[in-house]
C-alpha cells in the first residue's frame, strides 16, 4: 500500500490559500479541518470556501469534519466537490447510512475516532467507509505533540482491516513529523497527515518527498 501525504492547510496562510495549495502539488491530497466550535473548541472554515478551494486546489481534498451533527452537514462537502470526506464516530447519529450516502455522491468516505475513542466497537462498520483516521493529538489545532499512547490502536486496527480481507486506508492525523511518521508507519499507517511540518519547513514540497520516503522505507520493513 503505497505510503500517501496530506498536508493539512491548517498551517497555511489563510489569506493565501491558493498559493498555498499550489506549494504542495506534489502531494496526494490537501487535508481541509473543518471545525464548528462544538464538536472542538475552535472555528476554522466551512462548506463556501471548501467548495471554492475545490476548484483550485491542484490535488483533490480530503475534508476532515470535526463537527457536531455529520449527518446533516457532510453529505453538501462531497457534493462542493471534496473527493473524500471524513466524519467522527462520536459525532454521527448514523454512520452507516451516512457513509452510504457519501460514497452515492462520490466521495471516499472517512470514519475518524478522536485518540481515547477505542477501535473496537466500530470494527463492524469498517466495511461501510474508505478509510479510518485515527487522531494522534486531541482535534482542535495544529502544532501538538504526537501521542505515543496510539500506536496500539493503529496497529490492531490495521489487524482487523487485514483479517476482515478489507481495503480501508488508515489515515493518521495530529504530530506527524520526520520524528514520527517510521514509527506511524510501521503500526500499519498508509495516509500521513502533516500541517505545521510540511507548511513550517522551507520547502513544503521538499518535505513531502522526506516524509513520503521515510513513511514507504518503513512500511517496507515488513
Ligand atoms: O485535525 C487536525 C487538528 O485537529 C489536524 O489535521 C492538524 O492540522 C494537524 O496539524 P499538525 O499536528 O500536523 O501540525
Ligand atoms: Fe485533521
Amino acid at each position: 500500500m503505497a505510503a500517501l501525504i496530506n498536508p493539512s492547510i491548517l498551517s497555511a496562510d489563510f489569506a493565501n490559500l491558493e498559493r498555498d495549495l499550489g506549494a504542495i502539488a506534489n502531494a496526494d491530497y490537501a487535508h481541509v479541518d473543518v471545525m464548528d466550535n462544538h464538536f472542538v473548541p475552535n472555528l476554522t472554515l466551512g462548506l463556501p470556501l471548501v467548495e471554492r478551494l475545490a476548484q483550485v486546489s491542484p490535488v483533490p481534498l480530503d475534508v476532515h469534519l470535526m463537527i457536531e451533527d455529520p449527518d446533516r452537514w457532510a453529505p453538501g462537502f462531497a457534493e462542493a466537490g471534496a473527493a473524500s470526506v471524513t466524519f467522527h464516530a462520536e459525532a454521527a447519529q448514523a454512520p452507516v447510512r451516512l457513509a452510504r450516502e457519501l460514497r452515492r455522491l462520490g466521495a471516499r468516505a472517512g470514519l475518524a475516532l478522536r485518540p481515547a475513542t477505542p477501535v473496537e466497537p466500530f470494527l463492524d462498520l469498517l466495511a461501510e467507509v474508505d478509510m479510518l483516521l485515527v487522531m494522534t493529538v486531541e482535534p482542535g489545532f495544529g502544532g501538538q505533540s504526537f501521542i505515543d499512547g496510539t500506536l496500539p490502536k493503529i496497529r490492531r486496527a490495521r489487524a482487523a482491516i487485514a483479517d476482515a480481507g478489507l481495503d480501508v486506508w488508515v489515515q493518521v492525523d495530529g504530530g506527524v513529523s520526520r520524528q514520527t511518521i517510521e514509527r506511524i508507519a510501521d503500526a500499519g499507517a498508509n495516509v500521513f497527515v502533516a500541517g505545521s511540518a510540511v507548511y513550517g519547513a522551507d520547502s513544503p514540497a521538499a518535505e513531502i518527498d522526506a516524509l513520503r520516503a521515510l513513511a514507504t522505507s518503513a512500511q517496507h520493513v515488513h
